[in-house]
């Protein structure tokens, strides 16, 4: 009998034992740097001239490796083995695709370590957040293998005497999976799975960061039975491959996860019915934030404090989900900000090789460049507290930065910088304060530090944001715990690792027959 689903422990690196293996990990991952990948196409290892450079953001002069890169002949030579693959594919049982995705994940958590010392080299990923990464990955491979198996059989409906109705799930067809750089393996995985097992085919394009842990984990599931052409790995620009396979006529469905822009100009793409296409394309798209935590005056004040810091500079801030707004309400305001100020002046900025670094390197030069400008920004629009520096000498650092005494219509308090920098604005009551946190165009994650249960569920009501924390940070979701996604302009709301996630990827079929 299957065991039911428990998200995958993180490791605690303060066990010498697991703090040795991770280090070992390390050399024998730095051992494999600098190697070329193939494209995979129907099965096939397809080398190209033109090639992507994966360097590690912590020692811009390290190559982490060389992956060939699509054009569209190649994009249009994976759409048809996707396409021609999707014949057999929508028809295998739903217990053999869950069942590689199970094998998938017990592969990958043998190797654990190795996968996510890739992260912290290809990625910048300080220790424990490429561990998470690597562990949401495994757990989008036992979540959407066990939610296929509950939907297999479609759901119950009303048969009247004399027929037989069902109501069944069936895939859509050829997938486009466009990823971040951010979550380099957990969201490329979870958004490739989510689409094979529910029966489509898929062109896998990974963001051009990263795109070696991409490569890892397509031999990973063809180790694990995945027939060839089901997933096709194709590394290409965004805006030659991207575009030419959002306007394809095969194209049934886009799960795209990046910036507020590209989805945007996808979801526009994706409505155009071009020549020959048959159907409304579907777009799945997981967009940027602006995320707030708001801190209520009757409250745990080093709670609020560990919190807007953790979720604000874990990762650098490079996430969708990290705290880039305060709101702090007056009372309490002078307090909170002194102490985010001291335990950010306390985070150690390094190569995340080394654990004692808390804060890595963010992603590349544009990365480095847009924050840094940001950071100018922020200087005429608030008080810099903390940080404000930054060093590409040896790799792409910026110190965590904190501005406090922001006003609600700053630009840092409004756009999405995704880096270390946190803005603090002041409010005259709770009320107020949630109303600061609305006012964004985003709507992804927010967090309540409270101890007051009318606020808290004053917020549950008003704070309008697809996922909401009381009393913690707004970073973290865990699959099958916290199903995960945004409004307005954070996207389409799918709720990666939820219970209706799968069927977004599916087309509900009746069928009634007359007995
Ligand atoms: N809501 C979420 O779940 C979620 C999760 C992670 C990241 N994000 C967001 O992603 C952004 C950071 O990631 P990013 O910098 O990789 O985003 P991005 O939009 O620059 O790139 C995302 C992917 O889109 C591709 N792309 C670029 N142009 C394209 C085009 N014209 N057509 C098709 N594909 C194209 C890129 O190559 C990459 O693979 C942030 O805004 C962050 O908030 C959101
Ligand atoms: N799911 C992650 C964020 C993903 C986006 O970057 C979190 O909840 O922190």
């Amino acid at each position: 009998m299957m065991i039911p689903y428990k998200h995958e422990p993180f490791t605690d690196f303060t066990s010498n034992e697991h703090a040795d293996a991770y280090q070992t990990a390390l050399k024998q991952v730095k051992e494999q740097l600098g190697q070329e990948y193939p494209l995979i196409i129907n099965g096939e290892k397809v080398t190209t001239e033109q090639k992507i450079s994966s360097y590690n953001p912590a020692k811009k002069s390290e190559l982490v490796g060389v992956v060939s890169k699509a054009d569209q002949e190649l994009a249009e030579k994976a759409m048809q083995a996707a396409h021609t693959a999707f014949g057999e594919w929508q028809y295998t049982p739903a217990e053999v695709r869950a069942d590689i995705l199970f094998k998938a994940a017990a592969i990958i958590r043998r190797r654990k370590h190795e996968f996510s010392a890739w992260l912290t080299f290809e990625a910048g990923k300080p220790w424990n957040e490429a561990d998470a990464d690597t562990a949401e990955a495994i757990d989008f491979l036992e979540y959407y293998g066990r939610q296929m198996l509950a939907i297999k059989d479609g759901q119950p409906v009303e048969s009247r005497v004399g027929e037989f109705n069902r109501y069944d799930y069936i895939p859509l067809g050829v997938g486009v999976i466009i990823s971040p750089w951010n979550f380099p393996f957990a969201i490329m995985a979870g958004t490739t799975v989510a689409a094979v097992v529910t029966g489509n085919t898929v062109l896998l394009k990974p963001a051009s960061t990263t795109p070696v842990v991409a490569y890892k984990f397509i031999e990973v599931l063809e180790e694990a039975g995945l027939p060839a052409g089901v997933v096709n790995y194709i590394p290409g620009s965004g805006a030659e491959v991207g575009d030419y396979l959002v306007d394809h006529k095969h194209t049934r469905f886009i799960s795209f996860t990046g910036s507020r822009d590209v989805g945007l100009r996808i979801n526009q793409r994706a409505s155009v019915v071009n020549e020959g296409q048959i159907w409304i394309k579907r777009v799945i798209a997981e967009m940027g934030g602006k995320d707030t935590i708001v801190v209520d005056k009757e409250a745990d004040l080093e709670l609020a404090a560990q919190s807007i810091v953790k979720s604000a500079f874990g990762f650098s801030g490079q996430k969708c989900s990290a705290c880039s707004r305060v709101v702090i309400v007056d009372e309490v305001y002078d307090e909170v900000v002194a102490r985010v100020e001291e335990l950010t002046k306390a985070l150690q900025v390094g190569n995340p090789e080394d654990p004692t670094n808390y804060t890595g390197p963010v992603i590349d030069e544009a990365a480095f460049n847009k924050i840094t400008s940001y950071i100018e920004i922020g200087k005429e629009e608030g008080r810099l507290i903390a940080g404000g520096t930054a060093d590409q000498s040896e790799g792409y650092f910026v110190q965590p930065t904190v501005f406090a005494d922001v006003s609600p219509e700053a630009r840092i308090m409004k756009e999405e910088i995704f880096g270390p920098v946190v803005a603090i604005s002041k409010a005259s009551n709770f009320e107020e304060a949630i109303a600061i946190a609305n006012d964004t165009e985003y709507g992804l994650t927010g967090a309540v530090i409270s101890k007051n249960r009318t606020n808290i569920e004053y917020a549950r009501q008003r704070f309008h944001v697809g996922n909401l924390y009381f009393n913690r940070g707004c970073t973290g979701a865990i699959v099958g715990y916290q199903p995960f996604g945004g409004f307005n302009m954070s996207g389409t709301d799918s709720k990666a690792g939820g219970p209706d996630y799968l069927q977004l990827h599916m087309q509900a079929k009746t069928t009634s027959e007359t007995l």
